[in-house]
């Protein structure tokens, strides 16, 4: 068996990736943030509060028929970027691209923090991570995907991110149609509950890859590529307008700045990020200065190969072997 998902860029920089997931009996339709760097399924509910939930599609336990409270579970999650939720649990039917798990943890959120509430577009999230992940106390639920694999006819997903285009989420099979190269395998690390791995060079406009490793995670749920200080000066030394802009909190350049190309080395293979996938957006509608898609992972301690980095790439979330596939696209 195997399932197949749309997802589309929630806006014009592609800040987010929108995938619909049917919910309940009957269906109930949510639009979900599929994000590889956490592992709760969490949705805007009925317990929502009205004034936190106005404007978002909303899941309510009460009108399906295989809903059921996970007696005394609760859950409560922190993103990067500071963001939050957490609530109460119910299990029920979850279809994603056709493929259903019949018995699904769904975490309702009984409070969200100001960001969710603002990003209407999205009514919560789906973990693609490890289980060692998931937040629900007092025992752990597992993620859609480790609820499905067994069953799938490999325990694998592809993510297949695109710029201003429809995209898709593979379960079960490698559609390698998707990809332009071959598939560079390396070992994923799911140890912190993402998918950890290391890339074995970079190079900035096509030059030879060096051999200077970047250890990082794979993170479809989050819009930029976020590298060591050293990697993004290497990169932006090359853009001549390029400067730190502190109310924008990163570099941003002139619009009309021919980006070079940024690659890194993996599992053998080399992913090249086109320069134009770098220009990421204007700063303000209108505005001729735009913001960089690359920027410092200095303030997070980890290496984030985010939206920016999986659009130029079929990536394969391989659990059966613990590994990551990259393939240009
Ligand atoms: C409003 C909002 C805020 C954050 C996120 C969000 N989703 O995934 C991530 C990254 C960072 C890391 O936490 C795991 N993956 N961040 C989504 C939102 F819609």
């Amino acid at each position: 068996q195997t399932g197949s998902a749309n997802t589309n860029p929630s806006d014009s920089a592609d800040d987010e990736y929108i995938t619909n997931v049917s919910i309940g009996t009957p269906a109930q339709v949510l639009p979900l943030d599929f994000d590889t760097g956490s592992s709760d399924l969490w949705v805007f509910s009925s317990e929502t509060p009205k004034s936190s939930a106005s404007g978002h599609v909303t899941y309510s336990p009460s009108k399906s028929s295989t809903a059921k409270k996970l007696s005394g579970a609760s859950w409560s999650i922190t993103y990067g970027d500071h963001s939050s939720s957490s609530g109460d649990v119910y299990t029920d039917k979850v279809t994603v691209g056709g493929f259903s798990v019949s018995s699904q943890a769904v975490e309702s959120a009984t409070k969200v923090s100001t960001q969710f509430v603002q990003d209407t577009v999205i009514s919560g999230l789906l973990g693609l991570g490890f289980d060692v992940g998931n937040t629900v106390k007092p025992r752990a639920q597992k993620t859609w995907f480790s609820n499905a694999a067994n069953s799938l006819a490999q325990p694998l997903f592809t993510a297949d991110l695109k710029h201003q285009q429809t995209g898709s989420y593979n379960f079960g099979f490698i559609d390698t149609t998707l990809a332009k190269g071959p598939i560079g395998y390396t070992p994923a690390d799911g140890s912190e509950g993402y998918w950890g791995f290391t890339a074995t060079g970079y190079s900035v406009g096509g030059a030879k890859l060096n051999r200077n490793s970047i250890t990082g995670i794979a993170d479809t749920g989050t819009t930029l590529l976020l590298l060591d200080d050293d990697v993004v000066n290497a990169y932006y030394n090359n853009v001549e307008s390029a400067q730190y802009d502190d109310s924008q909190q990163g570099v941003v350049f002139d619009c009309s700045e021919d980006l070079p190309s940024f690659s890194f080395g993996v599992g053998g293979t080399t992913i090249t990020i086109p320069g134009s996938l770098i220009n990421l957006t204007p700063v303000s509608d209108g505005s001729s200065t735009c913001f960089g898609g690359l920027q410092s992972s200095a303030d997070i301690g980890i290496n984030i190969f985010g939206d920016v980095a999986l659009k130029a790439a079929l990536v394969v979330f391989d659990l059966g072997n613990e590994r990551l596939g990259w393939a240009q696209k």
